[in-house]
Formats: structure tokens, C-alpha cells, sequence
């Protein structure tokens, strides 16, 4: 989501995401800075034909790189201090995090009967000459599948995900993702989703249906510990 120079995994109406404050919002515009950086290093690192010696020379100056990005680092358990995770702030999403050299990334709309995507994936996500790696559809798809059920206020964890490929995805192309909830049985969600070109959002290149559950508080305890804090304005917690 983008709005006034953002760009970061959230979900929801940006004004009711927690105030940020001046310090929070430098520190977060400075990781999209460095999630960009990473980007164009990773994109062109990829596509690449560079001599051996710029190859090593651009090495040696990542490894430097490496130094104050490495000073201080937070552990498994501890949640990103720019996150907001109820408020739905994931800086380092592996899809949808503008602080993610992973993610493309996704940019997420929230509409009135589901959720649309838009990115465009460069030659670091090359599988087949000139398309997506299949893997990639699928993180993609996984990940706009839970903005569906989330955003329908069904949040849950994805425990099925049946992926049907049409047609190849080109790379360097603009593509529009879209997904809804499908169907709502209890705890057990079903969303679809697609992934299609700008040009033509019509056919389906990559057609998902995910099955998401709704964690029992049990299991939001056993998974997640003092990372969650399960209690019940956890919307992600389902109470039965
Ligand atoms: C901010 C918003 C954006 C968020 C985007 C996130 C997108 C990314 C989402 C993910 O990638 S989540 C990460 C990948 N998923 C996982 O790691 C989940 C791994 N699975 C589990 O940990 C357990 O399956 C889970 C805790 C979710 C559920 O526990 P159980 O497997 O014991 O299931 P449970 O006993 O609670 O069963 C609930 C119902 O689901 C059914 N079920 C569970 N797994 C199933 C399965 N694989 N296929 C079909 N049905 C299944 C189960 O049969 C049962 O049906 P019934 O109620 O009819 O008896």
C-alpha cells in the first residue's frame, strides 16, 4: 500500500493504523530505502554479465555493506520493532514488505468484494526462460489469499493451497492479482485467487484455492507464544 511516499505491507484503512510516530516513520521510510537499494542489487545481480573482477569487486563492497546492517539484530521471537502487527504492518513481508529484498513487491488493494495485487516480477524470479518460477505464483497467490480471508474478517493460516497453471507468467510485465473469499465454514475458510497481466486481466494465467483455519487460541498460543499475545482483541484468534 502507498500514500504519501509509504510503502510498506499493511492492510486496513491507513488512518487506523496506529499513529506513527516522526522517529518511527524516518525508521521506516529508511527501510523502504534499503529494501529498494536491496532490490535493484538483487534484480541486477540476477541479470548480471558483468566480468569477473566488477563481480568481486561488487562483492567486497556487500560484505562492507553487511557491517552496520548487521549491528544490531533482533532474534526468532522478537517482532520487528517497526512492525505493527495487529495493525497489519510487516515491513519484511517476503511478498508484500517494502524492507524485503524478496518481496517484488506486492502492492495489495483492499475493494469492495476482495482484494486486488499489482507488481511486476524482474529475471530474479525467472523460472522458465523468460516466465515465473512456479514457486513464485504460489507465494504470491498464497499471500493475497490471506489478505482475502483477512480482510473478509476471517483471518486464518493457510493449510491448503491447490495451484492450477495455465499459462506461463512473463516476467518484466505488469500482472494483476485479485482474490476473494469463496466460501466460510466455522474456522475453515476457502478464498480464490488469480494472477493475470495488466493488459489482460481477463484470462487467468494462475488460478489458487486456499484453504485457511482460524487458529483456536490453543494453537495461537502453542504457535506463536509471547510473539502474539493471544487475548481477545486478537482478531486472528478464533474463540469457540
Ligand atoms: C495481515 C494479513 C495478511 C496475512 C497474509 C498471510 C498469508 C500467508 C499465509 C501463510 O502462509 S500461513 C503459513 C503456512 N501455513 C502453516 O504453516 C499452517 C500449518 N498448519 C498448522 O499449523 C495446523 O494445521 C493448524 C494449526 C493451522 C490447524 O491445526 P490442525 O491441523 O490440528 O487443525 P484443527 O484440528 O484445528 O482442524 C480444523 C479443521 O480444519 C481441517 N483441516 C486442517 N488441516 C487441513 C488440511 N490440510 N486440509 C483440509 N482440512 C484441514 C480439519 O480437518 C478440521 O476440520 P473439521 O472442523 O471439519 O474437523
Amino acid at each position: 500500500m502507498t500514500d504519501s511516499g509509504r510503502s510498506y505491507h499493511t492492510i486496513g484503512d491507513p488512518a487506523e493504523v496506529e499513529a506513527e510516530t516522526e522517529s518511527l516513520r524516518d525508521r521506516r521510510a529508511a527501510i523502504t530505502e534499503l529494501g529498494d537499494a536491496l532490490r535493484t542489487l538483487v534484480e541486477q545481480a540476477a541479470a548480471t554479465e558483468a566480468p569477473a573482477d566488477e563481480l568481486r569487486r561488487a562483492a567486497a563492497l556487500v560484505r562492507e555493506a553487511t557491517i552496520p546492517v548487521g549491528k544490531q539484530q533482533r532474534e526468532r521471537g522478537q517482532m520487528p520493532t517497526a512492525d505493527d502487527l495487529l495493525g497489519g504492518v510487516r515491513m519484511y513481508n517476503p511478498v508484500c514488505g517494502s524492507g524485503s529484498a524478496l518481496a517484488p513487491p506486492l502492492l495489495i488493494e483492499l475493494g469492495a468484494g476482495g482484494v486486488t495485487g499489482s507488481c511486476t516480477l524482474g529475471l530474479a524470479y525467472e523460472g522458465p526462460p523468460m516466465y515465473a518460477h512456479g514457486g513464485v505464483s504460489a507465494l504470491l497467490l498464497d499471500q493475497i489469499l490471506g489478505y482475502a480471508t483477512s480482510a473478509s474478517g476471517h483471518p486464518g493460516m493457510t493449510v491448503r493451497l491447490d495451484t492450477e497453471y495455465r499459462a506461463p507468467v512473463p516476467l518484466q510485465t505488469e500482472l494483476r492479482l485479485s482474490a476473494e473469499v469463496v466460501n466460510v465454514d466455522g474456522r475453515k475458510v476457502t478464498a480464490r485467487a488469480t494472477i493475470a497481466t495488466a493488459a489482460e486481466p481477463d484470462r487467468e494465467l494462475v488460478v489458487a484455492t486456499g484453504l485457511f483455519i482460524a487458529l483456536r487460541a490453543d494453537q495461537a498460543i502453542r504457535l506463536f507464544g509471547t510473539v502474539l499475545h493471544p487475548d481477545a482483541s486478537n482478531p486472528a484468534v478464533a474463540h469457540d
